[in-house]
Formats: structure tokens, C-alpha cells, sequence
């Protein structure tokens, strides 16, 4: 991961180590030169609204032409899909939900797994789509999981990088939301950062933060794994996928490393190969919640036309066997498509804040996860494990 077409033609820089939200697509236009695109980019652009006027003013988001949705994919509703589309989807419940899993104490409150729906792609062999198994409380945890845990040191993320670890980014956040809400809270000085300058606001930093990751720490310049670099991977995060890894037949399957990936309703994800794992015969495994995306699942080249289809809120997908090998990338978060259950109103108020933030900006929580060695190592505790 992750070369981009962006990164190659320069038609638009994604960097994914600098400090801005590099997910965020500023380009969109339709007085761009005519070039030369591949039908991946092709594609992608139909996902863009024209963004300014002639005159380099921008257009208001309520002002811009609407998106064409008609033709994405939906697992979740069959008979709407375009007869094209409907000949794409493949029913593969029955193999799936015939697989006995063992339900623990953890995992309990997932829908079980002889209520699952699970579609493959007529194309694309070892590609899955899980409709989502999470309950509500479920998906919850997984969001709180990834706000107060994934994104701090010792993992890393992009804020990280660019002022050294930020301890306890989310809760001094909240705490920050909370003094705008005129709650009686007090703030602490901010610290400094690795170049001696007080730290931004914790909300500032939130609103930046793009990616963390997991388990082996993926070094995004040199684009490769380092063997030293590791830290350990959640428990819960290795025993979900484990068991879908079992439930689309890819067991054994240790997941050695995690990228987190925060999408607000600006965000994009451009066409790329997930490539620099030693071991590409097991599947990515990729769970997301909050807004729905366009994913783009596209060919072994970018001059293969992508698939849009939609991801929701508390969606699985796999890519495994030669879907693997495969172009994908995120050409949209659709407007206003938060997932409204996910509105708390239990007591918990940490949980409150989560929601709302998500829900102001459209946001997007992806997880996913990848065997990285053959040999799986996990940083030398492959023993813990019961696989
Ligand atoms: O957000 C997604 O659904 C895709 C993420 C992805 O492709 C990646 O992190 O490599
Ligand atoms: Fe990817």
C-alpha cells in the first residue's frame, strides 16, 4: 500500500505521512485538462461533485449537482440493483452460515452466524461481503475501541508523526467538547511537541487524524513492514477475524497488522494494491462503521473498470484469492448516510460524545486487518493464540 494513481500521474498528491487529513479530496473540478485516465479513475470521478465555479470560487456542498448512485452495488438491497449488477451478486449464505463457530463471552452479542447474509462477486474469487453480523452495542464497542485505543501511542498515526506521541488524544478531545458544551470541566496546558511547540487543540488533532495502525506498524515512506516494529494486536480484533477467516474457508489466518482509517464526508481513498505484506494468499479483512462508502472494487490493473458498491455501517468485507491482487479504493462517503441507531441514549457519556462526532462530519471508522508473514511471527507471541 499505498501508490495511488494520484501519486503517480500527480493529478492530485495524496501524501499520507504529512499532517493534513490526507484523505481529504480538495480537487474536484471540471475544467481539469483533458488527460489520459484509467477506467479506475474514471470511475472514481463520477463520485465527485464539481466543488468550484468557473471563477475558482467554491460552490456551496446544498448549490453542487447531486451524485448518480444508481449505478453502486447494494448487498443490502437486492432487487433495487441495476439488472447488470443483480447479475454480479452471488448468494453465498449457505456455505458460510453452515460453519460452526465458537461463540465466546466477547462475541455473544454478534448476530449469529446462521443469520448472516454473505455475497460474493461473479469476478472477483475469494471476494466476500458480510452484511453486517454487529449488533448496535456491538458496533459501539468496536468505535470506542478504535477512538480511545487504536489512535494512541503505542500505535501509531498520523498526527504522531508530525509532533511525536499524543497522549490521550480522544479523552482530552472530549474534554475539550465538553468545556464548548459549558460543562464545568477543567482543561489542562497542552504539552509541547517533538519540535518544542505547544501540541494544537485535542479537536484540532482529532479532526486531522486519517490513520493509526496495528500490530506490526506499518512504515509508510520506505512502504514496508519492519520486522521490530510491532505492537501487540487487540485480542477482540484477532478473534473476529479469525473467525471469519474460518467462515469463508481462509483458516488459519493471524492477523499481524491493522491499518484504522478515519473518513470524514470529504474523504477519499485512492485506487491502490494492498501489496507489501510477505504473505498475500490470506485475506484482508475489513469491518467499518458509522457512514456508508462507495468502495470501488476494481481489476488487477487500473485499466480494469472498478465496481462501486456500498459499504454500511458494521459491513464486513474479504478480499482473499485474487481479489487480493485487486485495485480498491474509496470514491465517496455518501452525504448524510451516519448510521443513525448508533445514537446513544444509554448514561455513557464518553460514548455520547463519540457518536455526535462522528455524526457531525459524516465520519468513518474502517478497520482492517492482514497476515503479514507467512510464518505468522505476531512479534514473537504466536503462542497466546488458539488457532
Ligand atoms: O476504507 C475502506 O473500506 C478501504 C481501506 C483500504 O483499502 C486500506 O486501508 O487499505
Ligand atoms: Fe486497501
Amino acid at each position: 500500500m499505498y501508490e495511488t494513481e494520484e501519486d503517480v500521474t500527480n493529478v492530485e498528491t495524496k501524501s499520507t505521512n504529512n499532517n493534513n487529513n490526507n484523505n481529504t479530496d480538495t480537487s474536484a473540478t471540471t475544467n481539469e485538462p483533458a488527460k489520459k485516465v484509467s477506467e479506475f479513475m474514471r470511475v472514481q470521478k463520477l463520485f465527485r461533485q464539481v466543488s468550484k465555479y468557473p471563477s475558482g470560487k467554491n460552490i456551496p456542498k446544498e448549490k453542487r449537482d447531486p451524485i448518480d448512485y444508481s449505478i453502486v452495488l447494494d448487498f443490502h438491497n437486492i432487487e433495487s440493483n441495476t439488472k447488470e449488477n443483480q447479475d454480479l451478486i452471488i448468494d453465498c449464505t449457505a456455505n458460510v452460515t453452515n460453519t460452526e463457530f465458537q461463540f465466546n463471552k466477547e462475541t455473544e452479542i454478534y448476530v449469529h452466524p446462521s443469520e448472516w447474509k454473505v455475497y460474493g462477486l461473479k469476478g472477483f474469487p475469494g471476494f466476500y461481503f458480510i452484511k453486517s453480523p454487529f449488533t448496535t452495542p456491538q458496533e459501539k464497542i468496536w468505535i470506542k475501541n478504535a477512538l480511545n485505543q487504536y489512535a494512541s501511542p503505542p500505535n501509531n498515526n498520523n498526527n504522531n508523526l508530525f509532533h511525536g506521541p499524543v497522549e490521550g488524544l480522544w479523552k482530552n478531545g472530549q474534554l475539550e467538547m465538553m468545556k464548548q458544551d459549558g460543562l464545568d470541566v477543567e482543561l489542562k496546558e497542552r504539552p509541547l511537541d517533538k519540535k518544542g511547540k505547544q501540541l494544537p487543540t485535542y479537536c484540532t488533532l482529532l479532526d486531522r487524524l486519517a490513520w493509526a495502525t496495528l500490530g506490526y506498524q506499518y512504515q509508510w515512506t520506505p512502504r514496508k513492514y519492519v520486522e521490530d516494529i510491532y505492537e501487540d494486536m487487540p485480542d477482540d480484533l484477532q478473534s473476529l477475524v479469525q473467525k471469519i477467516a474460518v467462515a469463508t474457508n481462509f483458516h488459519p489466518y493471524v492477523a499481524e497488522a491493522a491499518t484504522v482509517n478515519f473518513y470524514n464526508e470529504d474523504s477519499i481513498m485512492g485506487g491502490h494494491l494492498d501489496d507489501a505484506e510477505e504473505e498475500m494468499e490470506k485475506p484482508i479483512v475489513s469491518i467499518s462503521f458509522g457512514a456508508t462508502a462507495v468502495f470501488l472494487m476494481g481489476g488487477e490493473t487500473r485499466d480494469i473498470a472498478p465496481i462501486p458498491l456500498y459499504i454500511r455501517s458494521g459491513d464486513i468485507v474479504i478480499m482473499g484469492g485474487r481479489s487480493r491482487y485487486c485495485y480498491h479504493g474509496v470514491a465517496k462517503i455518501v452525504e448524510q448516510s451516519f448510521n443513525l441507531d448508533l445514537i446513544d441514549d444509554s448514561d455513557d457519556i464518553d460514548m455520547k460524545y463519540m457518536i455526535q462526532w462522528l455524526k457531525e462530519k459524516n465520519r468513518r471508522i474502517n478497520i482492517n486487518t492482514r497476515q503479514v508473514f507467512k510464518e505468522p511471527k505476531l512479534g514473537g507471541k504466536l503462542n497466546k493464540l488458539h488457532i
